[in-house]
């Protein structure tokens, strides 16, 4: 029986595709590829479709024996789900109702779900437990919740069990030098500050200095992108050996501020690159740290390559060896051009 990977052609989806290979799982995948890309696919078979189109995915679901879903499959970008909202409704909730429903109709009742921190919105305390306050504050983190609601309601009449994984700062790229992150545009903090060090970028952006942190820039917690492979294989033995459905955050429980993860980019790269400081981005929480206790305790979990530094190693070395990402040479508009 095989295990359906959605956005799996994704920077985290493809990194889960690699895991379940190397476990030797059948991998079956969907993806409309709108961010993901096909040679980051290290195995299984892709079906290219969007999970709104209720056709694909009675195909996917007929052709082949569907075990459990692992459900990546979303539009994530903050800034844009506030000026698109209703888009964003419609890719991330309706298009998971779509596959709730195929998953109902052809009796699949396993699901991995990709939550996020954004879920929380400001925290009433840090670190964050799953249990806490949630208030998104933007668009993309009301639909991950949105989703979480319908998980629990699908469970209640239809018997689907679910873990649902809210993951906080995803960073770094496989060890195998294969895969990594490749979005066009990029927005993420890492990344964007290698391409300043490859000197594809003109400078970097601090977005807020007038945070009562200790520097004044915004605390995340990072997550290496294998660790975060490794929990869903976790999660989705859970659900196989009869586990019950649980959500839970998936991060290090360690902080670090906007300033401290450039500069351990500048001392990994051995690169200078200038640095502006501009306003707060909207949207943003001053600090976000979790409390990865529960899967720890429950599911036997723990992150294997927690350190800021080794994160960055990781990313600068996939950038490094891939400075147009999947692509061979400079094609669309960023990779020609200097952004600032
Ligand atoms: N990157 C992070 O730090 C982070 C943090 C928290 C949660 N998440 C969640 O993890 C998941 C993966 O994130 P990512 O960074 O790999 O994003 P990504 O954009 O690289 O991957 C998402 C994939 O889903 C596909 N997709 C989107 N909508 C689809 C649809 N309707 N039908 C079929 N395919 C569709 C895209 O083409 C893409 O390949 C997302 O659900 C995101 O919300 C990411
Ligand atoms: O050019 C940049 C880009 C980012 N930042 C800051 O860096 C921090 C991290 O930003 P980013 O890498 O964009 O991640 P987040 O906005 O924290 O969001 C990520 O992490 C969330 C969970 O914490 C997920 O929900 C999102 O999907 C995922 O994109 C934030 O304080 C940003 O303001 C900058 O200062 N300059």
């Amino acid at each position: 029986m095989a295990v359906l990977v959605c956005g799996g052609t994704g920077y985290i989806g493809s990194h889960v595709v690699a895991a379940l290979i190397e476990q030797h799982e059948e991998v079956v995948i969907i993806d409309r590829m709108a961010t993901g890309r096909e040679k980051a696919v290290l195995g299984g078979k892709l079906y290219l479709g969007d999970l709104n189109d209720p056709k694909i995915l009675d195909t996917v679901f007929k052709e082949n024996e569907i075990e459990a879903v692992i459900h990546l499959a979303a539009s994530s970008l903050v800034g844009e789900s506030m000026t698109q909202p209703l888009a964003y409704y419609r890719n991330n909730v309706e298009g998971t109702l779509r596959l709730l429903e195929a998953m109902h109709k052809h009796r699949v009742d396993k699901i991995v779900f990709s939550s996020t921190a954004a879920v929380y919105g400001d925290p009433e305390r840090i670190p964050i437990r799953e249990a806490d306050r949630k208030m998104p504050r933007n668009t993309y983190g009301e639909t991950k919740l949105a989703v979480e609601r319908m998980l629990h309601w699908a469970e209640q009449a239809h018997g689907i069990k679910y873990v649902i994984l809210r993951y906080f700062n995803v960073a770094g790229a496989h060890d195998n030098g294969l895969i990594g992150e490749d979005h066009d545009p990029e927005t993420h903090l890492i990344p964007l500050a290698i391409q300043a060090a490859l000197e594809q970028r003109e400078s970097m952006i601090i977005y807020g200095a007038d945070y009562s942190t200790k520097d004044g820039t915004c605390v995340r917690d990072y997550i290496h992108v294998m660790d975060v492979a490794e929990a869903h294989l976790l999660a989705v033995n859970s659900l196989r050996n009869g586990g019950k459905s649980a959500v839970y955050n998936l991060g290090n429980s360690e902080g670090y501020t906007v300033k401290e993860v450039i500069e351990a980019v500048k001392k990994v790269t051995g690169r200078e690159f200038p640095i502006q400081i501009a306003p707060r981005r909207q949207g943003d929480p001053a600090v976000l740290i979790a409390s990865p206790d529960l899967i720890m305790e429950e599911l036997n979990w723990y992150p294997k390559r927690g350190s800021l530094e080794k994160m960055v190693e990781s990313a600068w070395e996939w950038h490094r060896t891939h400075p147009y990402g999947y692509a061979e040479s400079k094609q669309g508009p960023w990779r020609g051009e200097l952004l600032s």
